[in-house]
């Protein structure tokens, strides 16, 4: 691709192995969740979350989602135990969505797309930053948790309402005083198997840690996210919609599950 890469049909998911060949790699995400097919392993432990709201730092949208980051100099956001050992940062959380409720999610269950997954990224502090864990086969760490349509979610509110203010590519704004273990359900129940990042460049980094509860989200408040544009001031606009890749191989991948 002479350009950059995108959602499109000349950018989009089946093209973005021209430019990075790891699209056909052995450890790619999304997958296709199949909970029969997941073995309960006893010995994984439970997700514990630990965030401090004054380190989120902004809001923005970067021309694929839009993302909430956080100050991760310090170990005072971060996620422990689950299928991961020593200690992982909140670098930013984001979201995929569709066009319409019958999609959006990256990750399906037994073939069902949810509306929207929410990403919350980790990075292993073993390594000294984002970018050197983001090569490293145990260097990142995401949390997903699926959209569900149903009533409101009010944990949702404040950041929607921050996005008439990054309706296009490369707006942001300020954004603080927010805890994202709000946005989690009540059960921290989760898959887990070796993946990769989603989108370019897709690097075989990620330990995948799903919820099996979806959080919800209202038809109204779907729609929100669906008035950002992909495109940047000037740009003739287009609707930042679908904005997930599908689901790759699994290529004799385990999945495990922490309950039963
Ligand atoms: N959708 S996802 O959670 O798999 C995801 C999370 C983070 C990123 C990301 O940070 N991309 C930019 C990037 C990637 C590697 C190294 C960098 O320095 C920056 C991409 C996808
Ligand atoms: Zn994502």
């Amino acid at each position: 691709m002479s350009h950059g890469w995108g959602y499109g049909p000349v950018n989009g998911p089946d093209k973005w192995g021209e430019d990075f060949p790891l699209a056909n790699g052995p450890r790619q995400s999304p997958i296709n969740i199949v909970p029969k097919e997941a073995k309960y392993d006893s010995t994984l432990k439970p997700l514990k979350v630990k965030y401090d709201p004054s380190n989120a730092n902004g809001i923005l949208n970067n021309g694929h989602s839009f993302q909430v980051d956080y100050v991760d100099d310090t170990d005072s956001s971060t996620l422990t135990g689950g299928p991961i050992s020593g200690t992982y940062r909140l670098k930013q959380f984001h979201f995929h969505w569709g066009a319409g409720d019958d999609r959006g999610s990256e990750h399906t269950v037994n073939g069902i797309k949810f509306p929207s997954e929410l990403h919350l990224v980790h990075w292993n502090t073993k390594y000294p930053s984002f970018g050197e864990a983001a090569s490293q086969p145990d260097g990142l760490a995401v949390v997903g948790v699926f959209l569900k349509i149903g009533a409101a979610n009010p944990r949702l509110q404040k950041v929607l309402d921050a996005l008439d203010a990054v309706k296009t590519k490369g707006k942001q704004t300020t954004f603080s005083n927010f805890d994202p273990k709000t946005l989690l359900p009540a059960s921290l129940d989760y898959w887990t198997y070796d993946g990769s990042l989603t989108t370019p460049p897709l690097l075989e980094s990620v330990t995948w840690i799903v919820l099996k509860e979806p959080i919800s989200v209202s038809p109204a408040q779907m729609a929100k996210f669906r008035s950002l544009l992909f495109t940047g001031d000037g740009e003739a606009p287009c609707c930042m919609v679908d904005n997930y890749r599908p689901c790759q191989a699994l290529k004799g991948r385990q999945l495990r599950a922490s309950f039963k």
